[in-house]
């Protein structure tokens, strides 16, 4: 039986799980590839006791497995982007086909790696990059291949909707929830990537670029995160029939394409809404299938593992093949890809929105707040009101609104808050009803 000779970059959660994965399902893994799968190199800082390499080759100096003669495929799983570009580009130039699970660097350099690519005649593989173990690129890029896409959305970062779902379900805070999936391996080595919604806006525009057929655009993306959630909006969202979800959101529309990460509201009755945990789903909309859900473990050694081997397969598969006869790294064929003219700035998207105010327990308060929606041409749909807590001098108002222009909505909440009754900021999260 051929070998494929795999050169692996990173010995830290994906890069252990990875190893541990091969060395279990070797036999399994070769009888689908057609050829035996062997690590000939490891480039690794220090070892890592999640994982015997005793018997194998590691070095610690990177750049020696990139200039490897003896490593067909360079997997680079040693996150960041500057060492990372260098790497990747290093492998290239040598020849070498590239698996990665570094989405930072597809989103800002996919642009670049691809073109290097496509001039070395190599390919470049990034499953991983993705809500972890689900195939959501093999999906987007050869599944749905017939359909126009009209849009996704997706619960794609695992530590962030960890958080919101051990804050909901079990009413821990939201630094010890991210510690424990700083525990659990499943954060960013800059865990403000997870929460700040960066590592969602990475992956939005992997997928927006495949779903749409446009370059990667990561600073066209609007990027909210969850660290401003309370609690007591977990909970109102509950009472009002939704969940609260860090969704990335990809949509084309007549005016543009819309690319954006932030909480949002979802009706408890979707599916989407009752993913939790560290589980990731990606919806996708296609004019022909309709909607498709795709679900499974979005972080993890082996759950990543499980998309990094399949790259590899993949690549294994198709080592003598022609560059032209293979998937196309940005899904459509070189000179096919679309612009980033009609990408929408946030202001000209139109969603429903979920607003708390706190106000002072004034009559009249109410009917200001409508006027002053319905002035913007908004209405509002549903409205909780409870009673204030005794030594509370600001009552909650929550209410969800028709759908609206961002714009439109932000202007009514500037006017809002210079009543005189409202003495916070008015909390203001989007709602979706993704049917
Ligand atoms: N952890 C996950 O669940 C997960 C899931 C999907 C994708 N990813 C991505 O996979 C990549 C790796 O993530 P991870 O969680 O395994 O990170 P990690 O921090 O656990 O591992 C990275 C390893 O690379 C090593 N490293 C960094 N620079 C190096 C260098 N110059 N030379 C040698 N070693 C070096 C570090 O010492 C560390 O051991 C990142 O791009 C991440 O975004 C992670
Ligand atoms: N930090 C990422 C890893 C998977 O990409 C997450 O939590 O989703
Ligand atoms: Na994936």
């Amino acid at each position: 039986m051929p070998t494929v000779r795999i050169g692996i970059c990173g010995l830290g959660t994906v890069g252990s799980g990875t190893v541990n994965v091969m060395a279990r399902n070797c036999e399994e893994i070769a009888a689908r590839c057609g050829r035996k799968v062997e690590i000939v190199q490891i480039g690794a800082r220090r070892d890592n006791p999640d994982c015997d390499t005793s018997h194998l080759d590691v070095t610690r100096e990177i750049f020696e497995v990139a200039n490897n003669p003896d490593v067909d495929v360079l997997v680079e799983l040693i996150g960041g982007t500057t060492v990372a570009r260098e790497l990747v580009l290093t492998a290239i130039a040598n020849g070498k086909h590239v698996v990665t699970a570094n989405k930072a660097l597809i989103a800002e350099y996919g642009n670049e790696l691809f073109a290097a690519a496509a001039e070395q005649g190599v390919t470049i593989a990034y499953e991983a990059a993705v809500a972890g173990g689900i195939p959501i690129i093999k999906s987007l890029r050869e599944g749905l291949v017939g359909n126009r896409i009209q849009w996704l959305a997706g619960i794609i970062n695992g530590t962030g909707n960890y958080i919101l779902t051990e804050m909901r379900e079990k009413g821990r805070s939201f630094q010890e929830a991210l510690s424990q999936a700083q525990a659990l391996g499943y954060a960013e080595a800059d865990p403000t990537f997870d929460v700040e919604g960066i590592d969602a806006a990475h992956k939005l525009v992997i997928m927006a670029s495949l779903a749409f057929g446009m370059p990667l655009a990561f600073d066209k993306v609007y990027t909210e995160g969850i660290s401003g959630i309370a609690r007591e909006d977990i909970q109102y969202a509950d009472e009002l029939g939704y969940r609260i979800k860090h969704l990335g959101i990809a949509r084309r529309t007549e005016d543009g394409v819309e690319l954006r990460v932030h909480p949002t509201l979802i009706p408890q009755r979707r599916l989407i809404a009752n993913v939790n945990g560290v589980m990731n789903a990606v919806l996708v909309y296609g004019d022909a299938v309709g909607p498709t859900l795709y679900y499974g473990a979005g972080a993890g050694a082996e759950a990543t593992a499980s998309a990094v081997i399949a790259d590899i397969v993949d690549v294994a598969r198709t080592l003598n093949v022609r560059p032209d006869q293979r998937v196309p790294l940005a899904g459509v064929t070189q000179g096919s890809q679309g612009n980033l003219d009609d990408v929408l700035p946030m202001s000209e998207t139109k969603t429903s929105y979920y607003m708390r105010i706190s106000a002072h327990d004034k009559p009249g308060v109410m009917s200001q707040v409508a006027k002053i929606c319905s002035d913007q041409g908004i209405s509002i749909e549903a409205l909780i009101q409870h009673e204030p807590a005794e030594d509370e001098e600001l009552v909650p108002v929550v209410l969800l609104t028709s759908r609206a222009r961002e714009s439109q909505l932000q202007e009514a909440v500037n006017q809002i808050e210079a009543l005189d009754t409202i003495q916070a900021p008015v909390v203001r999260i989007r709602v979706e009803s993704l049917g």
